[in-house]
């Protein structure tokens, strides 16, 4: 039988006080349990920024390799989602994010759940919450959403249903373009898993107007579990991916553009050749609240992942050891940054 995210996540419940978020409406000044320390420092460097590739280009593959492996992540354009679809999955994100706290709280997440209503699964790695409230999707977004919406859910589920359909296609070119960026064919990978070799969650997060932003963390520095990541942002800037060398740089949104970041699993495939980005997400100085909506592209539970053979020579030799993605979930659960360098060999 496989075995799916939930039910690795049931191994692994989280206090309640790590899942519910604060009520947003009603706060007039930063509580202590969510000032960050004034050692944090939430600044970036605005003059540098990630490549963009243009899935119409015949360039793109040379340019999807090479941003990937010097900074984990690029936009893309041309990548075939409607405009009217961003617009609407925007707009059915913040009618969510709207409802009063006490209907929200009535589709919250389990402690051993994995989707639904509340913080991030990262808050209990770190000593203060963060000014985030986020909803998890996976699969079909209809238990949680009769919960928010008992009469009246059809346009939301409607909305994310054919992003998601609308993602795995986006998600399926952007596969072939690193494949072959790396030299390999779509029959390369074996993924050693039944009939549907990938598997997908849906993350809606919001980030409300903040009274002291210098202070308070949006969503704090991670890489994702992915193979890679595609994030839809509105117009209001926050996403910072961290660039050996250079520091946080911002990565401002350009219109109907969605950014892509490498996850721990590619890195893991690719033998650290792509590195997953470690980003967080920083609060806007202006009052404004920011959406994001990330959808993570990933593996089964049970498949197994392990450095590409044909990447590696006798020079090159594997670094991360054999696991399977249901042990590396396992394994960042509880160490959470070091899950990488635990695997390494
Ligand atoms: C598929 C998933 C990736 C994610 C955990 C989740 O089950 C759903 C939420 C995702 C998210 C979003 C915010 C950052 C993150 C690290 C977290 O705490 O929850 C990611 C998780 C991840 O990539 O590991
Ligand atoms: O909101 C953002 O820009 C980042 C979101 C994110 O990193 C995530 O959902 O994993
Ligand atoms: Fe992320």
């Amino acid at each position: 039988m496989t075995t799916t995210l939930s039910q690795v996540y049931r191994e692994k419940p989280i206090r309640l006080y790590n899942i519910i978020p604060l009520d947003f409406n009603s706060v007039r000044t930063v509580p202590d349990s969510h000032v960050w320390p004034k050692s944090d420092d939430f600044s970036s460097d605005h003059r540098l920024t990630i490549p963009i590739v243009d899935l119409e280009d015949p360039n793109a593959v040379k340019l999807a390799g090479q941003a990937c492996e010097a900074w984990g992540a690029f936009h893309v354009i041309n990548h075939g989602i409607p405009l009217n679809l961003l617009e609407e999955v925007e707009s059915e994100t913040r009618r969510l994010f709207s409802l009063p706290a006490e209907t929200k709280m009535k589709a919250l997440r389990e402690p051993d759940g994995a989707t639904g209503y509340g913080l991030p699964r990262i808050s209990k790695f770190f000593p203060k919450h963060m000014w985030h409230e986020g909803f998890t999707i996976m699969g079909s977004p209809a238990d949680h959403a009769g919960m928010l919406w008992p009469n009246d859910n059809a346009r939301f589920c409607y909305a994310m249903d054919r992003y998601q359909k609308k993602m795995e296609v986006v998600a399926e070119k952007l596969t072939n373009l690193i494949l072959e960026s790396l030299g390999m064919s779509q029959e390369d990978p074996k993924w050693e898993v039944g009939s549907s070799p990938f598997s997908a969650a849906l993350q809606l997060n919001s980030y409300p107007p903040c009274p002291n932003p210098d202070r308070a963390m949006g969503l704090a520095p991670h890489t994702d579990t992915s193979i890679f990541t595609i994030l839809h942002q509105n117009s209001v800037s926050g996403l910072q991916i961290f660039k050996q060398g250079a520091g946080w740089v911002s990565v401002l949104p350009i219109a109907g553009a969605l950014v892509v970041n490498v996850g721990d699993l590619l890195h893991i495939l690719t033998n650290a050749r792509f590195p997953s980005a470690l980003h967080r997400a920083v609060l806007n100085q202006d009052g404004y609240h920011r959406l994001s909506v990330a959808y993570f592209y990933g593996l089964p539970s049970d498949c197994r992942v392990s450095p590409w053979l044909k990447l590696l020579n006798s020079v090159e030799k594997p670094r991360y050891r054999s696991v399977t993605v249901k042990e590396y979930v396992g394994i960042k659960s509880n160490n959470f940054q070091q899950a990488l360098w635990l695997i390494r060999i």
